[in-house]
């Protein structure tokens, strides 16, 4: 069951194509990451499915409620934290709304805060302020663009706690950030560049796909014969201090590839998987 379905999505300003032919697809019960560049279409796509910009395409949303945490504050700068909330709780018709309110401060560590102006909050406390705001009628879709921008180390790791807590309780998440480690606790992501995608699939499968494989790293006493001897067998190497064999799934390969040198005689000193982290994925995916 999907949450979400959007299909060859296309938002043109004037003659720029901000997203071109995008297709997404997110499954209920799923923290979605969308990761990009600057200027990749992320904020854009997501105006898109609130229908803030003309599109053409299909957008298509599989939720009973859906909460959006934009980019650009939408809070009053004017009024306090809780009247904030008090205002987006009557927009959704929130029953129990000083109950929610009063829970939702707590969460996010306002409460004391909560008759403070918004004009008079640290960045950071706009944006607990604003998640709070976002979920204020509890939705089962949460769509959430950079939520940890301008936040620092300590709450970022809240908000994801609080983000996987959520998730845990059957909420659907899609999310826009700049942070790999976030990337990371996605369970699929989708790459952007110039409003196209341009790797999709779990973190571990986007790694695999920007390094086109695994890499085994082997050091051996005799690197000739060694790489002879792996790329006879149809293996992709290439030479320096040790050994890299590039593989399809390292974790499948690591055996066969010692096997086959110790049955040869080359003496295995070392052996490790060499996986990309997912900064490098994205540097490589992007660049490409
Ligand atoms: N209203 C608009 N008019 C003209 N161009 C726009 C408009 N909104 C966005 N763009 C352009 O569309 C492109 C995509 O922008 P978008 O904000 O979607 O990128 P993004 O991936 O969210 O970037 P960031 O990571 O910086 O938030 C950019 O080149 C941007 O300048």
């Amino acid at each position: 069951m999907n949450a979400l379905e959007i299909e060859n999505l296309m938002v043109k300003f004037g003659n720029f194509v901000a997203v071109n032919n995008f297709s997404l697809r997110v499954k209920r019960g799923e923290i979605f990451g969308l990761l990009g560049p600057n200027g990749a279409g992320k904020t854009t796509t997501i105006r898109a499915i609130f229908g803030m910009v003309p599109y053409e395409g299909k957008i298509e949303v599989y939720a009973d409620s859906i909460g959006w945490m934009p980019q650009n504050s939408p809070l009053y700068l004017n009024l306090t934290v809780e009247e904030n909330m008090k205002f987006f709780a009557s927009l959704h018709g929130v029953k129990e709304a000083k109950q929610r309110i009063e829970e939702l401060l707590k969460l996010v560590d306002l409460y004391e805060f909560r008759n403070r102006l918004v004009k008079n909050l640290s960045g950071g406390m706009r944006q607990r302020a604003m998640l709070a705001c976002a979920m204020i009628h509890d939705p089962d879709l949460l769509i959430l663009d950079e939520p940890t921008a301008g936040v620092d180390p300590p709450l970022r790791k809240t908000f994801w706690e609080y983000f996987e807590r959520l998730n845990a309780e059957g909420k659907t998440i899609l999310v826009t950030t700049h942070y790999m480690d976030e990337a990371e606790k996605c369970d699929r992501i989708v790459l952007m560049r110039n409003g196209e995608k341009i790797a999709e699939g779990s973190p571990e499968d986007v790694k695999r796909k920007a390094i086109g494989g695994e890499i085994i790293k082997v050091k051996v006493d005799d690197k000739r014969k060694a790489a002879k001897l792996l790329s006879s067998l149809g293996y992709e190497v290439e030479v320096d201090d040790s050994i890299a064999v590039k593989t399809t799934l390292a974790s499948r390969e690591i055996s066969k590839v010692v096997e086959v040198l110790r049955r040869e005689g080359v003496e295995v000193e070392e052996v490790e998987i060499v996986k990309a982290s997912l900064e490098e994925a994205f540097l490589k995916l992007v660049e490409k």
